[in-house]
């Protein structure tokens, strides 16, 4: 019966009591807690007490800092360029940029727009944010530039096919992106008066030879446009075996066969800058070194004409001159040195007369690759015919034409002349003809059999 008493219900009293001694408690416990604990950590509590609260979200959001601590954070700078192939067409805020080297205007997204991509599948959102940050110098609160940062949002469950997969591959894209915009600069590296070597200010390289527009025969530049996409993409293959990243190739072949042509597609086509390194003013092997630490990785480095003095012969006959230049300077270079500095860059040696090389100069392992750039081929006519006169398939001379170009040796470089001379084609075609046959003839008979209107073919154009 005593248990009864125990479970009676509360009076409206009792319960006032009991709420009023509760609001006391409270705010005791509020007092306490404000005296013992300062404001901030208060906000601190309270604002993970709500997190820990906060019903849990299926999404991941990954955030790209444009900066690194001091350094900037690659990965942002990737997935923004990347992200510039991706504006929404109806976007309604663009971010605008431009350096003084760029030639091109960036345009880029800004806050407020979500751009949706999508990867394998897989949905995600990014977010362009600039959040201002607040900061206290003095003990008074001062306004630190805004810090722009990238959101990446997706769901949870992909998390991993995100971070192992989508983000490099956007770092991929990006270099093909900023390959695209790359404008292919030549720099002159030579010395001034003996000096320890400096290199004049690059310029854009405007050669317009790509490997369509090359006359050679199609099967070489394929092997060429072969060999130059297994160097891209062996990066890992040179570190397994213990060899640095780079490439070297020999061009020989008479002059005006395309050997600087070839090396502008090729700068060109990878979208490396040319380093020319003038041989004739070096004045020591040192010297050689401080224009070799001034290249950039991503480049190719062409020596021209290799076989013109500027080395010891064969014989150890000396350059015409007194230079202290060496050929095991070169060589150090190729292996040496050159092979311990710097990723992915390409050499290139050009000579019209590879007999008179050094045999060390051209043992495998210095000179990767040989190429002979030869005369004129029929297929290389009909890429010269495409290129000049616009012609595709097929014209009444161009018969008459292969059948001398194939047993008569010509240059590319004399056909291209010829196929500038006039902008009527059955001209230029007419006096294609009469170039060739002339060139035979003085094969067949000699100088004297050539006749008036030959000698006339010959004279350069004149304007006056
Ligand atoms: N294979 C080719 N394809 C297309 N054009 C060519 C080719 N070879 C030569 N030409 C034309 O002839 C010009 C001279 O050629 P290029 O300078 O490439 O010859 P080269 O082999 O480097 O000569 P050199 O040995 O004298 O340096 C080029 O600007 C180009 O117009
Ligand atoms: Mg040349």
């Amino acid at each position: 019966m005593g248990d009864r008493s125990f479970m009676a219900m509360p009076t409206p009293s009792s319960l006032l009591s009991a709420y009023a001694s509760m609001s006391t408690s409270i705010m005791l416990f509020r007092t306490m807690f404000n005296q013992l604990f300062p404001a901030h950590l208060q906000r601190y509590v309270l604002h993970n007490v709500r997190l820990y609260w906060k019903p849990k979200s299926s999404k991941l959001t990954l955030i790209f800092d444009e900066k690194d601590g001091m350094t900037s954070n690659h990965m942002f700078h990737a997935a923004e360029a990347f992200l510039c192939s991706k504006i929404n067409p109806n976007s309604e805020r663009l971010r605008i940029t431009k350096s003084d080297k760029e030639p091109h205007i960036n345009v880029k997204f800004a806050e407020s727009e979500n751009i949706i991509d999508s990867y394998e599948g897989i949905e995600v959102t990014w977010r362009y944010v600039r959040q201002q940050k607040n900061g206290s110098g003095n003990g008074r609160p001062i306004s630190i530039e805004p810090t722009p940062y990238l959101e990446l949002k997706f769901d949870k469950k992909y998390k991993q096919i995100i971070i192992s997969s989508y983000l490099p591959w956007i770092i991929k894209r990006s270099q093909e992106l900023e390959n695209e915009k790359k404008v292919v600069k030549l720099h002159n590296l030579q010395s001034y008066g003996g000096g320890p070597g400096g290199y004049k200010e690059s310029v854009n390289l405007d050669h317009p030879s790509t490997f369509d527009t090359l006359a050679m025969d199609p099967k070489m530049k394929q092997a060429i446009i072969d060999d130059l996409n297994l160097f891209l993409k062996r990066k890992d293959f040179y570190k397994k075996v213990g060899k640095a990243w780079k490439r070297g190739y020999l061009l020989y072949g008479p002059p005006g066969t395309g050997k600087s042509s070839l090396i502008a597609a090729m700068a060109n086509y990878l979208k490396f800058d040319i380093f020319d390194l003038q041989l004739s003013n070096l004045y020591g092997d040192q010297c050689l070194k401080n224009l070799m630490l001034k290249t950039k990785n991503r480049s190719i480095v062409v020596i021209e004409d290799i076989d013109c003095g500027v080395l010891p012969d064969r014989n150890g006959a000396p350059p015409p001159k007194d230079r202290k230049f060496s050929l095991s300077g070169l060589l150090n270079f190729i292996d040496g040195l050159w092979s311990c500095y710097g990723d992915e860059r390409i050499i290139i040696f050009t000579t019209n007369h590879k007999e008179r090389l050094d045999p060390a100069l051209l043992r495998p392992g210095r000179m990767d690759v040989h190429i002979h750039m030869s005369y004129l081929t029929v297929d290389g006519f009909e890429t010269l015919a495409a290129n000049y006169l616009n012609i595709y398939d097929h014209h009444w001379r161009f018969r008459e034409i292969k059948e001398l170009i194939k047993c008569k040796k010509v240059t590319p470089a004399e056909v291209a002349e010829e196929l500038m001379k006039s902008e009527d084609v059955e001209v230029v075609l007419g006096g294609l003809v009469k170039f060739l046959k002339r060139k035979k003839m003085e094969d067949d008979e000699g100088k004297d059999g050539v006749d008036d209107e030959v000698h006339e073919a010959k004279k350069p154009k004149m304007i006056s």
